[in-house]
């Protein structure tokens, strides 16, 4: 099916004509209940989307375009462990890290459940065992130091998290994230760290991510250095992938070997023993309180009819937005310094997802998928880009995150950055018109010549549409909600784009060539004659200026 051929979208072509010029400030001035109308709560997470340019009747019509492209099937398809990751032959089932109860899941004929429980009891050992000091390092010391060494998703999630619940953080434990490439990220970390009392996590769904193995081997050769036995790989390294055979091989043993499974998709793993550093850091019930928030936002989004479903909503108000506004770009802006990794964990979720012209069918799609994600802490980005928001001429819709009570508090702080977070969505909606301007300046004692000199540039256009999440705090339930809300929001996209947003086959052929241009790098000229004018001159350069 072509979507955009359908009545529906047609529909939505009249809604733009409609709302395409009409700014948010009269959207507000002639519904006193737009807020009410449209925002949406669960369990204390608030979705404002009154400020996006949508009005009840576009709405309904994103509702039915929901409907006709079949969300509803394709989301029970998914929790019902189908291999809707057709192109991998794979289920997508990564709502089962998060199923809670003791009943089979996704079904009693293709229960995954005992082989979750089995890695999250293997985790809650080493978890405790690392936290109560009883796991010792080669030379008898607690682990002080626990390095996940990992990249994508066996990164970013984790990363996210343990920053987003730093206040939850076990006192005598300190947590790193590597995973660059450039030895610039391991060995300032390795020169301060002490092979005594350090933990690697070697996470990688595949064991065979280039980034990951040398950094692994790199860590490995420092522990080696120290310890000089082999034995003390099995004190020093966890591995956390779906090839087993492969982490034994780097001679990690198997009781230091924690299973995921081809259903889970890289960046889902967070909720499987991809998140180890962050259970060591808040305690296993802190991680399994925080799959409690994720299941929550899984069983509203099987349950909640679609004109209340919180991530429905959120990814039809993205779909109006890029495919009927016409927004390239949308922007992540955490003001709560603990989510500041939110940005580049949304950036994999959402462009590695969706990132796609090509149908599930393999036809060129019909319209635009997904908008470029990009973003930083709001604050940061109010004295950076922020300028360009307000008065830059482009569509930039943008999802303010903010948590109502602050998780490392100080007098005096958090009064102000909520201050800040609502009075740059409200100006990017409302902005401040000529006469607004005319009257400030002129207030301001004036002369009109010089009125008539600053006027143009105090304009503000605003009707830039953005979506605002609150939090009453960030805790691990609440945080697992927001993560699989966005999960949710990027899967019912997909299905709306006809996309299957579980493969990721765009990041194969820079991997290839990568490895093709390794031996010229290291000097083999016999490769030179393949090469392109640009790849050859360029190494030509680094033959004459690296030290590789
Ligand atoms: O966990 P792995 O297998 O090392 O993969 C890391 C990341 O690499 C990717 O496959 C992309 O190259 C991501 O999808 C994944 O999260």
């Amino acid at each position: 099916m072509n979507i955009t051929q359908t009545p529906e979208w047609q529909a939505l072509l009249q809604d733009q004509q409609r709302l395409e010029h009409t700014h948010l400030r009269d959207l507000f001035a002639n519904d006193a209940q737009r807020f009410q109308r449209f925002s949406a709560e669960l369990d204390g997470l608030l979705i404002d989307y009154s400020k996006q340019r949508v009005d009840a009747e576009a709405v309904r019509h994103l509702l039915s375009l929901a409907r006709l492209a079949n969300v509803e099937e394709w989301r029970d398809r998914m929790f019902a462990g189908e291999k809707i990751n057709f192109s991998e032959d794979r289920a997508v089932l990564h709502t089962a890290l998060r199923h809670m109860e003791f009943s089979p899941f996704p079904s009693a004929e293709l229960d995954v459940m005992p082989q979750v429980r089995a890695v999250r009891k293997q985790m809650r050992d080493i978890v405790e065992r690392v936290r109560s000091g009883l796991w010792r390092g080669f030379k008898g010391d607690a682990i002080q130091n626990v390095v996940n060494i990992g990249i994508g998703g066996s990164d970013l999630g984790p990363k996210l998290a343990s920053r987003a619940l730093s206040a939850y953080q076990h006192p005598n434990l300190n947590f790193f994230y590597v995973s660059n490439l450039d030895s610039a990220h391991l060995a300032p970390l390795l020169e301060k760290l002490d092979p005594r009392t350090t933990l690697f996590i070697v996470a990688s769904k595949t064991f065979t991510t280039q980034e990951t193995s040398i950094n692994a081997q790199t860590a490995r050769t420092w522990l080696m250095a120290a310890a000089m036995e082999e034995w003390a790989i099995a004190k020093h390294f966890i591995a956390v992938t779906s090839s087993p055979a492969k982490a034994h091989e780097f001679g990690i043993p198997d009781e230091n070997i924690l299973q995921i499974w081809d259903w889970v998709g890289g960046r889902y793993s967070l909720w499987s023993a991809v998140g180890l550093s962050v259970a060591l850091s808040i305690g296993m019930n802190g991680f399994e309180r925080m799959l409690q928030g994720a299941q929550t936002m899984d069983s509203h989004f099987r349950e909640a009819p679609l004109e209340k479903n919180l991530p429905v909503l959120m990814a039809l108000i993205s779909i109006w937005n890029t495919n009927f506004l016409g927004a390239e770009t949308t922007a992540i802006l955490p003001y709560n310094e603990s989510i500041r990794h939110l940005p580049a964990f949304l950036q994999q979720l959402e462009m590695e997802s969706n990132g796609k012209t090509v149908s599930r069918d393999g036809e060129p799609l019909s319209c635009r998928a997904n908008p470029i994600v990009w973003g930083e802490i709001g604050v940061n980005g109010q004295h950076a880009f922020f300028q360009l928001l307000h008065q830059g001429g482009w569509l930039i819709p943008c999802d303010f995150v903010v948590a109502a009570s602050s998780d490392h508090p100080l007098p005096g702080h958090q009064a102000p950055l909520l201050a800040n977070c609502l009075a740059q969505s409200a100006a990017l909606a409302f902005g401040k018109t000529e006469q607004q301007a005319r009257e400030e300046l002129s207030q301001a004692g004036l002369s009109e010549a010089q009125l008539a000199r600053l006027l143009p540039h105090k304009v503000f256009a605003g009707n830039q549409p953005s979506t605002t999440i609150l939090m009453p705090s960030l805790d691990p339930f609440q945080l697992g909600m927001l993560i699989a809300l966005y999960e949710h929001k990027v899967f019912v996209q997909g299905v709306i784009w006809s996309i299957n947003s579980f493969d990721q086959w765009g990041v194969e052929l820079g991997k290839q060539l990568a490895n093709r241009l390794l031996p010229a790098i290291l000097g083999d000229q016999a490769f030179d004659a393949q090469l392109d004018a640009s790849t050859s001159g360029l190494i030509a350069y680094f033959r004459r200026h690296g030290h590789v």
